[in-house]
């Protein structure tokens, strides 16, 4: 079933205009991954889905309802979430106290055992201050956030950026495991591999327009489109 469909979106900042008649689709349980260029317009992408840009034209659907008008926190409601790419934790306060941050606004919050369960580093860091964190465990906890908001679609920015491959695997991992417990996650990455290692489909977008959309295996197979998009054949 489709999710979340979007059909000829195009958003401006001020006159400037960034996506082009964009149209993608994502069925439910799917990994799908948004690849391009820096610049491309990809977090534009996301964060007109999320809503916090509003299109000049075209609609988005997600569960059957049109969210293109409605605000971000009501589009979070519906059960779709940004993790942005740049994370946003709360340094003075503890790891426990974000993620109760993150419940106490969730109609239906999920339990902290759980999240728990899915990243042990958090576990042993339940009680540190969110400035005293790596990278990778705030990303956890980005991730977490979502979670705990029982999110139907993530929306994964560029989750990867700056962390060491340990903890890439790892996210991968809890990334994978998303789309298992039955979400499903949109993630922007310029790390070609690992994305196209846990979506099953892909986009490409180029200066605002999509240029691909394809199974993963199809992109895999298509170096000249990698290279001619990104610069690197995966
Ligand atoms: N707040 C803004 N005001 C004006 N232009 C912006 C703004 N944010 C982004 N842009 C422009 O919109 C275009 C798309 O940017 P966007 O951040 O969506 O790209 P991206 O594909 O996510 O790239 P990156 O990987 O660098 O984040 C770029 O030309 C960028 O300069």
């Amino acid at each position: 079933m489709t999710l979340l469909d979007v059909k000829n979106v195009n958003t401006f900042y001020g006159d400037s205009h960034i996506l082009f008649d964009v149209s993608m689709h994502v069925n439910e349980n799917e990994v799908v991954a948004l690849l391009g260029r820096n610049g491309a317009g990809k977090s534009t992408l996301l964060k007109t889905i999320a809503g916090a840009l509003q299109p000049k034209s075209g609609t988005i659907t997600f569960n059957g309802k049109e969210i293109h008008n409605m605000p971000t926190h009501m589009i979070a409601r519906e059960g779709l979430q940004l993790v942005p790419e740049e994370r946003r934790i709360i340094g003075g306060i503890t790891v426990h106290e974000n993620l109760e941050l993150a419940a106490m606004t969730a109609p239906n919050p999920m339990s902290f055992e759980r999240i728990y369960a899915t990243f042990p580093r958090l576990d042993e860091r339940r009680t540190n201050k969110g400035r005293e964190l790596s990278g990778g465990e705030q990303q956890m906890i980005a991730i977490a956030r979502a979670m705990i908001r029982d999110a139907r679609l993530i929306l994964l920015d560029e989750p990867f950026e700056g962390l060491a491959p340990i903890i890439v695997r790892d996210l991968m991992v809890v990334c994978r495991q998303l789309a298992e417990e039955g979400r499903t996650v949109i993630v922007v990455e310029q790390n070609v591999n690992a994305v196209l290692s846990m979506a099953s489909r892909a986009y490409m977008l180029n200066t605002g327009h999509i240029v691909f959309s394809g199974t993963s295996d199809e992109l895999r197979s298509r170096p000249d489109i990698l290279n001619r998009y990104m610069g690197t054949a995966a």
